[in-house]
């Protein structure tokens, strides 16, 4: 007997021509202001919790000295976290940007000002974007070991697309403010 689709099965993506490609994308965890572990750790399991998003990798935790941030600064805990996503690059931050709200990030004018959370996306796929809202590959992860430490820690051969293998870009950075915090770690669900 031959089989039929079922035609009480409605799937939204074929019928909005919607359907996304699954890509993978490095997203970047920064806090220097209350609970940094702690909102660290909620951003890991809100991103786990998004629908369409699942987290296949999550660095260790460093404590690494403030860059082109006011005096006085706190320092940061950082960590990347690499995810297959079917959302495209505009709704996944939006989503990272509510997820900063959900742990209490606020705005000031001032440039770096001290944040409870920062959730950044680094690359997301091949994708390209260069306006005020997105912008990628991020315009400044090149130049950040509190950056491409952790992700080379997770995948030691990752290209940043647009500037080269990442072990390369950190040859020429200075790490000496990025120091691996063996006894901090972040779970994933
Ligand atoms: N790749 C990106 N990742 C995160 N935010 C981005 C990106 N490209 C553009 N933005 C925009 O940047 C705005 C400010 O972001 P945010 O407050 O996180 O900056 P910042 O962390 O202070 O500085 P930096 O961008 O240098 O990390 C966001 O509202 C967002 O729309
Ligand atoms: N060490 C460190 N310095 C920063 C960081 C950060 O996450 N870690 N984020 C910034 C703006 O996003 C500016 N400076």
């Amino acid at each position: 007997m031959t089989e039929t689709p079922n035609p009480n099965i409605i799937d939204a993506d074929t019928l909005t021509g919607e359907m996304h490609p699954i890509r993978r994308a490095v997203l970047a965890l920064g806090s220097n202001l209350g609970e940094r572990l702690t909102a660290l750790q909620g951003a890991v399991d809100s991103l786990a919790d998004t629908p369409e998003v699942w987290v296949t990798g999550v660095s260790s935790v460093y404590e690494t000295e403030p860059v082109a941030s006011p005096a006085d600064s706190e320092k940061f805990l950082n960590a990347v976290v690499l995810i297959d996503t079917t959302l495209s690059a505009p709704t996944l931050l939006d989503r990272a940007l509510a997820i900063e709200d959900a742990f209490h990030r606020v705005r000031p004018v001032e440039r770096n000002a001290p944040r409870t959370l920062d959730v950044d996306l680094i690359v997301v796929g091949d994708r390209r974007a260069d306006d005020d809202f997105l912008t990628l590959p991020h315009p400044r992860a090149k130049e950040r070991a509190f950056v491409l430490r952790p992700w080379a820690e997770l995948e030691s051969d990752a290209v940043l697309l647009d500037s080269g293998p990442i072990v390369e870009l950190l040859e020429g950075l200075d790490e000496s403010g990025i120091k691996l915090r063996e006894d901090l770690t972040l779970n994933v669900q």
